[in-house]
């Protein structure tokens, strides 16, 4: 009869990928800035310059020196002339002489001699001069050379996911192009000899393929680059012929379906055939997900995902996420992500949920606001239902060590979505 590998638990799973991934880094490309949104750091950046270069007003005013200021009040303002105004994107026009005032503007250059910006507000205009009605220290509505960025400072770390304040920060420091992390190729293909296209009418015992779609946005949402290899048949010789070449042309390669002990599961077999050192987790304790595969072929993962289409998804963010975040030289999770790298919350659950013994359970669950406290209510049903996915907002994950998790519990939920 056939049977899985030796079943083995999550953490174990987890360790025995984690040793194959100590062997593959980032490749780097250079991209234009603009391209840059949520690629990856190959390398650390340091900044070249200072930012900003010179000594910058914070507000609309006049540059003084401070201590011209001191003791002046709305009944006895103290009365500096008008040397002019410093006009934007342009050196002063000379420096200012002690006792004297400068018309500035919001990002405008202080003049040599000046040390704080007296606001407009705290000002009145006078014939040639300009009337102080309150002191201002020095330091004042100033920002110094380099108190944003001083040269040399590491201003990102390789590793690093870019965000919008990144590229801006970046283009600030006139860096237009980086140094990213190649997307990961990952080659999709899903199996089943009832499995037909989405455009197709399923005949009788045909279902739609959904895997290609939920693992294709998956990979890309991850920033990888997902490659559509179809829907191929339940047999050994084709779908090993196809996974080879998907193998070949891509980094790595997902496999849905076929994934189980029936005698038309092919794909255990096509995987531990692709080359050495071949499958190294065949059976796995968490529901949903129990038959996915784990291969390693060369310097190419190959990873067999249960057909239905929520352990699917459930068991792609367990291994896949692993497995993208090595190959784009991400570092762990932050603490306050989950185990997969997902964003957490915590809420009040709302029903007893049970797990087995010696099991990992990922309960898809949906958040609920009731009365000023989040409540993550479990959405039952088969993992061969993706509605439940589809009404979910996240997961809860139960250990191995616990046999369920009581009504009432403040519980931490990993989101599918991040805003
Ligand atoms: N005797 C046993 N039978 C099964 C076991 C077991 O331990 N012993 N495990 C069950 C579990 S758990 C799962 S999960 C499934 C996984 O099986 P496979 O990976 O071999 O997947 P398939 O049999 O090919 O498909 C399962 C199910 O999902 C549907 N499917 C497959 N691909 C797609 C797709 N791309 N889009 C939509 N739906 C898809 C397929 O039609 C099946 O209904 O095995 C259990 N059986
Ligand atoms: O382990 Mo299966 O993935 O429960 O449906």
């Amino acid at each position: 009869m056939a049977e899985f590998g030796k079943v083995i638990t999550v953490p174990e799973a987890l360790a025995r990928l984690e040793q194959h991934l100590q062997d593959f880094r980032p490749r780097p490309e250079r991209v234009p800035l603009l391209a840059a949104r949520g690629r990856v750091l190959a390398e650390k950046v340091v900044s070249p310059t200072a930012v900003p270069g010179f000594y910058r007003s914070t507000v609309d005013g006049y540059a003084v020196r401070g201590a011209d200021t001191f003791g002046a009040t709305e009944d006895l303002p103290v009365f500096l002339p008008l040397l002019g105004e410093v006009l934007m994107g342009q050196a002063p026009p000379g420096p200012l002489p002690p006792g004297s005032a400068m018309a500035i503007s919001t990002g405008g250059m202080l003049p040599e001699g000046a040390d704080a910006i007296v606001m407009l507000e705290y000002t009145e205009m006078a014939p040639g001069m300009v009337a102080v009605l309150k002191p201002v220290a020095p330091g004042e509505n100033v920002v110094r050379p380099g108190e944003d960025v001083t040269p040399g400072q590491e201003v990102l770390p390789a590793g690093r996911r870019l965000r919008a304040q990144d590229l801006g920060l970046l283009a600030g420091l006139g860096i237009t192009e980086v140094t990213v992390a190649v997307k990961p190729r990952v080659a999709l293909i899903s199996t089943g000899d009832e499995i037909v296209a989405p455009e197709q009418e399923p005949g009788p015992g045909q279902v739609r393929d959904m895997n290609s779609y939920t693992l294709y946005a998956l990979v890309d949402e991850l920033g990888g680059e997902p490659r559509l290899y179809g829907v191929i048949r339940d047999q050994k010789e084709q779908l090993l012929a196809v996974a080879r070449q998907a193998l070949e042309e891509n980094d790595v390669l997902i496999v849905s379906g076929g994934s189980s002990v029936g005698t038309r599961d092919a794909t255990g077999e096509v995987l531990a055939s692709l080359g050495e050192p071949g499958v190294f987790v065949h059976g796995i304790s968490v529901r949903p997900g129990k038959p996915t595969i784990l291969a390693r072929c060369g310097q190419k993962l190959a990873v067999g995902l249960p057909g239905h289409p929520v352990s699917a998804m459930v068991t792609f963010d367990l291994f896949l996420r692993p497995i993208l975040r090595a190959l784009l030289g991400l570092p762990a999770p932050a603490p306050y992500r989950d185990r997969e790298g997902r964003l957490t919350v915590t809420a009040r659950l709302e029903r007893n949920v049970l797990s087995g013994p010696a099991r990992e359970d990922h309960v898809r669950c949906a958040l609920e606001w009731r009365e000023g406290e989040l409540w993550a209510v479990p959405i039952l049903g088969k993992s061969s239902l993706l509605s439940t996915m589809v009404k979910a907002d996240g997961i809860l994950r139960i250990p191995l060590e616990q046999d369920g998790i009581s009504a009432g519990e403040l519980v931490s939920i990993g989101l599918f979505e991040e805003g």
